[in-house]
């Protein structure tokens, strides 16, 4: 059993907002003493914290459905709805965020940072809030607009100060069960590890992390053996440690040419945008397995060459111990300025601060779609789309309040530029259940009447028939039905018939077919 999730997609619905009230207030003597229906709360918002308490996706893999309250309605006297209770989701530091199709959204990798993933619906006000001079006593409320409802993917990338590479084998789980507390399976087979382990190792005053990852193999970087699904956990350490084998027995295989199998992949692997490329990363040597004896000869051997090409190598054993404490020391050293290297950077470097998307700049645009019966307008936009999940279509002063809200925002004006008459089709939003037949509430009637901006019907073929037309075509339509009268006449006078399908048939041809000829 998996006991280290890293991938989790989860189901968010975030509470709905509450309707806003309709109510009036009755005194003694004075039964409509104006509007009192209260606002509805917001539906709760689902955030998620980057806490350094939690480690796995574990909790979401197993419960990955998950809805925070929604908002209550208004009532009467003014009293608004109590807002529904935001959902905190504790998630690991290091988890980043993306939509279902891959984007991604966020990367919450330093510990208390939030992210709102799934925003609650607003509340709806009440008929006390949307009074105004002009219109004293609302008979409508606004209703509460759904929350966010959907999918999004977390994917936990291991955090670790040193991640430690190797062929399958090579004994990156007994290294780091030797310089750690962490207990990792090993055994003899390939692909033993198939979770990164983390292990925390203590040397000196430093503190650092080691992750102990699944084998790489050839091919890795392109998906083979367990490839890009742990080479991403290798994109977040600050250094790289080989682990090379030097017992093996396979043909084929010796610290050097296993060393350049393992570069060819980290070299290859595609890290993402800001990131430092694997291998421009600090990297160390550790030739393992130097208690056997033959190792050890070929540890010696390599080791010159190795050397000779730039790294720091260090002759250990898992098994007994040997050479761990120098290996750890080194690592520390690294560890410590390469932290350093980062303060100094994030002094610099602006933080970045995690902002809501900006507010479309356009209120809404309008899409133009072909359709049977004439071009269908689209309106899409928050502010437009938002207003229908507001309004009340049962209710008619609720639709003239949006119809009043959409003319204020010009969507008036901009039908007209993109070509709508009156009687138009005139749709808000993506699904199909807002429909209108436009009937344009302009303040200027000669608007109306002209041609959409940039165009004058003055200079267009005007299809209009004049009275000569018109009387000549008449006279046309006259003519060929007294033509057709007179044909008629001729025919029956001539004794011709018509059959069933309409054929002419002579009479003598008739009796014919009567006689069964
Ligand atoms: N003699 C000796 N054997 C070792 C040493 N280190 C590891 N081994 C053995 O090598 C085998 C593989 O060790 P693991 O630590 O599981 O190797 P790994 O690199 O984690 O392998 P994967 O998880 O499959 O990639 C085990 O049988 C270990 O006992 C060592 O220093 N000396
Ligand atoms: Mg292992």
């Amino acid at each position: 059993m998996a006991t280290f999730v890293d991938q989790v997609t989860l189901h968010l619905r975030a509470g709905h907002g509450g309707n806003g009230c309709v109510s009036v207030r009755r005194e003694k003597f004075k039964p409509l003493a104006g509007p009192d229906g209260g606002n509805g709360g917001d539906g709760g918002d689902i955030i998620l914290v980057a806490d350094p308490q939690v480690t796995t996706l574990l909790g979401f893999h197993r419960a990955p459905h998950r809805k925070s309250e929604h908002g209550q309605p208004g009532m009467g006297d003014n009293r608004a709805g109590t807002s529904g209770h935001d959902l905190i989701l504790e998630v690991p530091v290091g988890t980043v965020v993306k939509s279902p199709d891959g984007e991604q959204l966020a990367d919450l990798d330093s510990p208390g940072m939030r992210m709102v993933v799934a925003p609650g619906g607003q509340g709806g006000l009440g008929n006390a809030a949307l009074a105004t001079t002009k219109r004293k006593a609302p008979g409508f409320a606004l209703l509460g607009t759904p929350g966010f409802e959907g999918d999004v993917l977390l994917e936990l990338k291991t955090v670790a100060d040193i991640a430690l590479v190797g062929f399958p084998s090579a004994g990156k789980s007994s290294l780091i069960a030797a310089m750690s507390a962490a207990r990792p399976k090993i055994a003899d087979y390939p692909f033993t590890t198939l979770h990164p382990n983390l292990g925390v190792v203590e040397s000196g005053d430093t503190r650092y992390t080691i992750a102990d990852v699944p084998g790489l193999i050839e091919g890795a970087s392109e998906g083979k053996g367990l490839g890009l699904e742990f080479l991403r956990h290798v994109e977040r350490c600050s250094a790289l440690l080989h682990v090379l084998d030097c017992a093996t027995l396979e043909p084929g295989r010796d610290p050097v040419s296993d060393l350049d199998v393992i570069l060819g992949e980290l070299a290859a692997y595609p890290v993402p945008e800001g990131q430092r490329p694997l291998l421009d990363r600090p990297q160390l040597i550790a030739l393992n397995k130097v208690d056997v004896p033959e190792a050890r000869d070929l540890a010696d051997m390599v080791r010159p060459d190795l050397e000779a090409r730039g790294y720091t190598v260090f002759e250990v054993s898992a098994a007994t111990h040997s050479g761990l404490r120098e290996l750890s020391y080194a690592l520390a050293g690294i560890v410590e300025s390469e932290r350093q290297a980062r303060a100094l950077a994030e002094t610099v470097k602006p933080r970045i601060v995690m902002r809501p998307k900006p507010v479309d700049e356009k209120d809404f645009t309008i899409r133009v779609e072909g359709g049977t019966y004439g071009n269908t307008f689209r309106i899409l936009g928050a502010k437009p789309e938002r207003w229908v999940a507001q309004t009340d279509f049962a209710n008619e002063e609720a639709v003239g309040y949006l119809a009043d809200r959409l003319a204020k925002l010009g969507t008036d004006e901009a039908l007209f530029a993109v070509g709508a008459v009156p009687g138009s089709t005139v749709m808000i939003g993506e699904g199909d259940s807002i429909v209108f037949d436009w009937e344009p509430t302009l303040t200027s009637a000669a608007e109306l009447i002209t041609s959409p901006r940039g165009t004058d019907s003055r200079f267009d073929d005007s299809t209009r028939q004049t009275n000569k037309e018109r009387r000549q075509s008449y006279q046309e339509r006259m003519d060929a039905k007294a033509a057709a009268r007179a044909e008629l006449q001729a025919e029956r006078e001539a004794g011709i018939w018509t059959d069933d399908e309409g054929f002419a048939v002579s009479k003598e041809d008739a009796f014919d077919e009567e006689d069964g000829k």
